[in-house]
């Protein structure tokens, strides 16, 4: 599992080490030029010789970056500093100087202002000579970014972005891709996408979350001797494959089918049939001890023609999946999503306050409160508080539904600008966990926020979202009564389901186009796969 906290948490565990003097900047800039050195000599064949561009800004990261400038010139590459602020680290710029770097675009006294304006044609030049380089080094800004990049720093990465499509230019950023809300993952303004991330003593939670995840699709930490203290909630973690063994719920050899887990379905209907076909397969794929499929005539005789191990009808159920191709106005479904929901037990909250406990774990088992899974149609159905193993799964679209008909009016672009954000807003407003489908997945829950970015751009496609409910819902009917007494883990099978849905994406086709029933029909290998991997 991968642990990102925020900002002021980096800061404080480093605090007392810079007091003591420890050359935090020098151990940092070391192991960025020795990371940089090995991409050079993939790409370049030689660190000697090799193009190397470092975009320089005015603090520590900048600092960083012109030290790993100096040390990577004193191995024979061919380095340029780009200064695109008004001031720049003075140690870093006598360093880099002495060690023979080409120091550009430099504020000169004639440009005092606070933020000088780098003349256009170098900010061409800068963005030329990037794109025509091995590496290019972002250390423009790191945790001390506020607000959208400004000045010549954004200029230039906006003209070297203009140029990107096409270039094969591998982008290093220093501790984050310059420019990302460093704490919540917005990208307000132009940022450079990283191959690379090197995240000085730790990640940052903006690294991991939408819409900046994408801009740092591969993040690893330079160990400076900083230990960052338990962040407690300040914290956004992500599952990781060898994380699936501890949280799958894997039978035991004694279990029945009824003890592994009954998952009941109320999905699909006249007009869309297949999501019924989608999620139930899903359940069963995933390894449900059961699942129960309720749905009008059609829905239930295609159900039963591709998955006939599912029962029709209602009945006893660890676990509820609710809302994959509903309709609107439909009286039956509505009554069975309510019913559903009614057994999630809408009065725990209640309970809780009143105890301190959530739920008896054996209430999950008999008949008492289950878990459900409210997709699509059924999340117009809501109570006005839900307990929090009941999961929804709405994209950006629905959550900003969701949010407006809670007196909270908002925008499908605004959510997808800051889903973290909203889905905690979404998560407080309903009690409910909150699992926001993206190409990073983000879920909320009362242990915190896990992100996900385990999927192919190829699963944003129909039906992939009623599989991911089908998958849920097994492993919360496998662990009902461990999600009912510690609801933290109901957001890590939410994130987990994502995981899985993920990779079994990938499986099924690796760098092509998937459709959810590929993905559906390999699930069962996926998730052996990953059951298979060393904790
Ligand atoms: N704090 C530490 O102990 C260590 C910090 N290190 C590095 O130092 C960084 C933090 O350094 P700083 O606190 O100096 O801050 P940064 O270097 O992250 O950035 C702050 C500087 O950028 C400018 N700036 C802020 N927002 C901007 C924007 N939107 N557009 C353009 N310029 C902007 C500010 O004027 C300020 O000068 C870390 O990210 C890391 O790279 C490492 O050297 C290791 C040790
Ligand atoms: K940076």
């Amino acid at each position: 599992m991968i642990e990102a906290v925020t900002s002021d948490r980096i800061r404080a565990a480093e605090g007392p080490l810079l007091a003591a003097g420890t050359p935090l900047m020098e151990r940092a800039a070391h192991q960025v030029a020795l990371r940089v050195a090995d991409v050079l000599r993939a790409r370049a064949g030689a660190v000697a010789g090799a193009r190397v561009v470092v975009l320089v800004g005015a603090g520590n990261n900048g600092g960083d970056g012109l030290h790993a400038a100096a040390l990577l010139a004193r191995r024979g590459a061919r380095v340029t500093a780009a200064l695109l602020a008004e001031r720049a680290h003075a140690g870093g710029v006598a360093a880099a100087r002495a060690a023979g770097v080409r120091l550009v675009a430099s504020p000169g006294k004639d440009r005092p202002s606070a933020l000088p304006d780098v003349p256009r044609a170098a900010q061409v030049a800068v963005a030329r000579e990037s794109l025509a380089a091995h590496v290019v080094v972002d250390a423009l800004c790191g945790i001390g970014a506020r607000g959208a990049l400004r000045g010549s720093a954004a200029r230039v990465v906006r003209e070297i972005n203009r140029g990107r499509d096409g270039s094969d230019t591998f982008v290093v950023a220093v501790d984050v891709p310059s420019g990302i809300g460093v704490d919540d993952g917005v990208v307000p303004g132009p940022v450079l996408a990283a191959d690379l991330v090197l995240a000085c003593g730790g990640p940052v939670a903006g690294l991991l979350l939408p819409p900046a995840a994408r801009l740092a699709p591969v993040v690893e930490v330079l160990d400076l001797g900083v230990d960052v203290p338990d962040p407690g909630e300040q914290v956004v973690r992500r599952l990781e494959d060898a994380d699936v063994r501890a949280l799958w719920p894997v039978p035991h050899a004694t279990d029945d089918k009824y003890a592994r887990g009954v998952v009941a379905i109320v999905a699909g209907s006249r007009t869309y049939p297949g999501a019924g076909v989608l999620c139930a397969g899903a359940a069963v794929a995933s390894g449900a001890g059961m699942v129960r499929y309720v749905g009008p005539r059609r829905a239930e005789d295609l159900v039963l023609a591709a998955h006939p191990e599912v029962v029709p009808g209602d009945g006893r159920a660890q676990a509820w999946v609710v809302g994959p191709g509903l309709e609107p106005d439909d009286e039956d479904a509505e009554r069975l999503v309510r019913a559903a929901l009614g057994r999630a037990g809408a009065g725990s909250e209640a309970h809780f306050a009143a105890t301190g406990v959530w739920g008896s774990g054996a209430g999950a088992t008999d008949g008492g409160v289950v878990p459900v899974v409210v997709d699509a149609g059924a999340l117009a159905l809501l109570p006005t508080r839900c307990a929090p193993w009941v999961v929804l799964t709405p994209h950006a679209g629905e959550l900003a539904r969701l949010l407006t008909s809670r007196g909270r009016p908002v925008s499908r672009s605004a959510v997808e600008a800051a889903p973290a954000e909203h889905a905690a807003e979404a998560a407080r407003l309903t009690g409910a966990t909150i699992l926001l489908k993206g190409a990073t997945t983000v879920v909320v829950g009362r242990g915190g926020v896990l992100a996900q970015a385990d999927a192919p751009a190829w699963l944003a496609t129909a039906g992939a979202g009623d599989v991911l409910a089908g998958l849920l819902g097994t492993l919360l009917a496998g662990r009902a009564a461990d999600a009912v007494r510690d609801p933290a883990l109901v957001a890590r099978l939410a994130a987990l389901a994502a995981l899985v849905h993920g990779r079994a994406a990938h499986d099924a086709n690796p760098g092509g186009p998937v459709s959810a029933s590929a993905v559906l029909a390999q699930l069962p290998r996926t998730v052996a796969r990953l059951l298979a991997l060393p904790a």
